[in-house]
């Protein structure tokens, strides 16, 4: 007892980490599910940079109507003005151009994806079109993105406008990803097959945008600034919607009205790169080898005004501030995502990772190896602008759920002939990543998209993966690594779960590269359980209250906490840990839907829809949890096999309401502080839809533990901690009287009344009273004494905040001194406030006499 003596006050002045979720959880506990936000994020993501209202930022006309305004350049209008435009967001830009300039257009030829009309139509997008006799020639081409016969006509109808201009005229250029493609042009005798094939084989070996726009530009007429010269002498105003990391208008569409920096050297090292110097064309190496005395030179663009209007930083902008405003911690990791797939993908796994002990810091951390392999990874990747410092701490902070975002463009190197887009296949991966990772009780979740809805040759704008994709996708036959050596993820994703886990937004009309949204939410409800010695099994398995029940019998002597891994109210995995040793047990597939049916059947009360599949721990996280049962301490009850546990478990009754996070969570009701809260008249209810549920509960272990440093400073194991106080409880009678029915939950007979240990009855007292989801937790000497004070630690305000936007900011947990000399009645219905169970005598500090 001497060394929990030195122990306690150490333990009372412990700094410890508050784990706070602030006001606007509230609004997260609208509990959409992670993944409708998800899709909601990347949808006002892709929302922020539609063409019309960036280009109506850049553009403007005097009031005379006879100047042009291109931020602060202005171009005299008298019947001179040509419109030409190529890119996956061009057909919005030229509407929006024509809505503010049509007056003055004389001719304009847009080269557009194939079928984009037809969608933003089908859409209802009214300012994505055109006028119905627009002067403004339309080509739709480039079928999944690559140079055809339609994309070619629109190429040489945009070059022949361009070299009819005069010195008086004023071609205004609308630019977007996807306009290499569409503005194909390439350089007799090199044919457009060839200049496909190449592409394609380019693409395919993992080359980067910004090689391939280089070889682009060599062999194309009007790609590298050759559409400018075409132009010369008119005056050329581009308007760029960047999709390149670092928006370098060179590289954008391959820079049509930028002069090319690049020399045949480039090329042939870049095709050296990629085996693809030996096979090249005779046409290609004709081309090549005619280049450098045929320069595209600086010269030619001294008429061009080049303007980029937009990029992924402003989709990525708002992005944020909708995370912000569902609650989020949101932090923009990076603008420039680039590298390949493979290593991109093992980033985001690693980082869910080493975020997840960040957020969760009372489970066992990622090692200093991880931490360092994960800084290793991002200098590899050699992200200019990675925040990755910022994320970390942003984590550490712990003020709750996290969402970090980043834009750009990951390369792929095609192996396989399967159908897939990058963004599927980084999520895939990104799932892959995940198995390979415990992660723990908390909410994963990773979505990829392409702002411009259609991720490779594919109708998915990309797809978005949890740590359960591995055992989902087994559960299905599907195995995810034959997927990604044909690089077919598509398929994979239509074919599991009938698609739930693609992202379809249809054409959007936009383009500035991929999104990448990582989700990370602590999301643990937690319970207590017991053992009862001399039964082979769990006793019971549920919320608090059965924990506490069980407590006050003398004959239970192990508390289990449970944690639940839930998303919205679907329970998708759980954790026991026997919270005296610390160890974990893994309770895979606890339950089957069919457990829920029954309970129903018993009215156990408010029901979770069945919602399979229950499972979802990884191998790895099983082996792992599996692992730390196998030395039980001495005289700890313990299951020796993970097998066994899990089929004791599976065999027990339980409560299926403890796998819900529950009901009263929203909106509870305000007060400054525990004593002053005042619960709120009413509450909302559990419908068994996501629909007016709360965030999971948190965790009711403090998050800096002070249990595992009482335990590893004072070198024994003094207390038994975890005896939870459940909201559940409240109302209820305590002990001493009799039992009353817990709404609709069947009674055991005498599991309570009269028996409990004196330890007990604060606790019990106390929750009697106890607002809703403010459970203190109470640490009892393993053998309670007649004259044995307890330790209390109570969440405060910090809980009530998290659950009521109206509380202060929380202090962290108090420690309090519940003394036996407290007087009888307190205990016996009336305690209203920690305050009350003290004795006037009680030291600042706890002490245990
Ligand atoms: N089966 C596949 N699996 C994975 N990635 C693929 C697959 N097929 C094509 N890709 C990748 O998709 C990319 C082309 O996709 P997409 O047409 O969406 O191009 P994009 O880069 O968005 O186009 P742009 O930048 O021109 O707008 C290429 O990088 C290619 O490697
Ligand atoms: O069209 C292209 O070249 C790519 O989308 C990059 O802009």
């Amino acid at each position: 007892m001497a060394a929990a003596l030195q122990v306690l006050p150490r333990l009372a002045r412990a700094p410890l980490h508050p784990f706070l979720w602030g006001g606007p959880v509230a609004r997260l506990a609208s509990s959409m599910a992670l993944a409708e936000q998800a899709q909601q994020l990347f949808e006002s993501a892709v929302g922020a940079v539609l063409p019309g209202p960036m280009l109506h930022r850049t553009l403007s006309l005097d009031p005379g109507g006879r100047q042009l305004k291109v931020r602060d350049r202005s171009f005299q209008l008298k019947q001179n003005l040509y419109l030409v435009g190529f890119g996956k967001a061009v057909l919005g830009m030229a509407a929006a151009a024509e809505e503010l300039l049509g007056q003055h257009l004389v001719q304009g030829v847009i080269s557009i994806p194939k079928g984009i009309r037809a969608a933003m139509e089908r859409a209802g997008k009214q300012e994505m079109l055109l006028k119905p006799h627009s002067r403004v020639q339309v080509f739709e081409g480039a079928q999944d993105n690559l140079p055809d016969r339609d994309a070619l006509r629109a190429a040489l109808a945009i070059q022949q406008l361009a070299e009819g201009l005069t010195a008086d005229d004023l071609l205004l250029v609308l630019i977007s990803g996807g306009g290499s493609a569409l503005l194909p042009a390439p350089i007799p005798p090199v044919t457009l097959e060839e200049k496909q094939t190449l592409t394609k084989l380019l693409a395919a070996r993992g080359a980067t945008i910004q090689e391939l726009n280089t070889i682009r530009k060599t062999l194309s007429q009007l790609k590298g600034g050759g559409l400018a010269q075409a132009a010369y002498p008119a005056q050329v105003v581009s308007l760029i919607l960047s999709d390149v990391v670092g928006d370098p208008v060179e590289v954008i569409a391959s820079g049509p009205t930028v002069a090319s920096s690049h020399n045949v050297q480039d090329c042939l090292h870049i095709l050296n790169r990629y085996g693809l110097r030996a096979a090249l064309p005779r046409s290609v190496k004709t081309v090549l080898s005619r280049a450098d005395s045929d320069p595209h030179g600086p010269h030619t663009c001294g008429h061009v005004l080049n303007v980029i209007i937009g990029s992924n930083v402003l989709a990525l902008a708002e992005a944020q501030q909708q995370a912000e405003a569902l609650g989020y911690q949101a932090v923009v990791l990076s603008a420039a995502m680039q590298g390949d797939v493979k290593s991109v993908a093992q980033f985001y796994g690693l980082l869910a990772h080493v975020a997840r002990t960040r957020l969760t810091p009372f489970m066992a951390g990622a090692s200093v190896e991880e931490d360092a392999q994960l800084h290793e990874l991002a200098a590899e990747l050699q992200i200019p602008d990675l925040q990755l410092e910022k994320a970390l701490e942003t984590m550490a902070q712990g003020r709750g759920p996290v969402c970090l975002l980043a834009g750009g463009e990951p390369t792929v190197q095609l192996q396989g002939s399967g159908k897939g887009g990058r963004n599927q296949e980084l999520a895939l991966r990104v799932g892959a990543e995940f198995r390979r990772w415990p992660l723990g009780p908390i909410d994963v979740l990773f979505l990829s998209g392409g702002t411009d809805g259609q991720d490779g040759p594919t109708e998915a704008a990309g797809a978005w993966v949890t740590p359960e994709l591995a055992s989902e996708a087994a559960a299905e036959g599907l195995d995810m690594a034959t997927f990604l050596a044909h690089n077919d993820s598509h398929t994979f994703f239509c074919r599991l779960q009938g698609g739930v886990h693609l992202l379809h937004t249809g054409m959007t009309g936009t383009n500035v590269m991929d999104t990448h949204l990582l989700f990370l939410r602590p999301c643990m409800s937690i319970g207590t359980g017991y053992k009862v010695p001399g039964k082979s099994k769990i006793g019971e398995l549920g919320t608090g209250a059965e924990g506490l029940a069980a407590m006050s019998r003398r004959d239970s002597s192990i508390v289990y906490v449970i944690w639940q891994k839930t998303m919205c109210s679907r329970v998708v995995g759980f954790y026991l840990k026997e919270s005296i040793s610390g160890r974990w047990i893994c309770a895979e597939k606890l339950c089957a839907s069919g457990d829920l049916r029954e309970g129903e059947k018993e009215g156990r009360g408010p029901e979770l829809e069945p919602v399979g599949p229950w499972c979802s721990l990884t191998e790895a996280e099983s082996d792992l949890l599996a692992s730390g049962t196998r030395q039980a301490p001495a005289g700890n009850v313990m299951y020796e096999e993970h097998d066994e546990a899990q089929a004791a478990v599976k065999e027990d009754w339980f409560d299926p309401r403890g796998k819900v996070s529950p009901v009263q969570t929203l909106h509870l009701g305000s007060g400054s502080s525990p004593s002053t809260f005042q619960p709120a008249a009413s509450t909302p209810t559990n419908t068994g839809t996501c629909e007016g549920h709360s965030p999971p509960m948190v965790p009711l272990l403090p998050p800096s533990n002070p249990i595992a440093a009482a335990r590893s400073e004072a070198g024994s194991e003094p207390w038994t901690p975890g005896l939870g106080i459940h909201s559940s409880l409240q109302g209820q009678a305590i002990p001493g009287s009799p039992a009353p029915a817990h709404p609709g939950h069947p009674q055991k007979p005498g599991s309570w009344a009269g028996t409990e240990p004196a330890s007990s009855r604060p606790a019990l007292s106390l929750a009697a009273n106890w607002p809703p989801l403010c459970p203190p937790l109470l640490l009892t000497p393993r053998a309670p004494e007649a004259g044995t004070s307890l330790l209390l630690l109570l969440p405060g305000a910090e809980k009530l905040a998290s659950h009521s936007p109206h509380l202060p900011a929380p202090q962290g947990y108090s420690p309090l001194c519940l003394c036996p000399q407290i007087p009888k009645a307190h205990l016996s219905g009336a305690v209203s406030s920690p305050e009350a169970l003290q004795c006037g005598n009680c030291p600042e500090e706890p002490v245990l006499s």
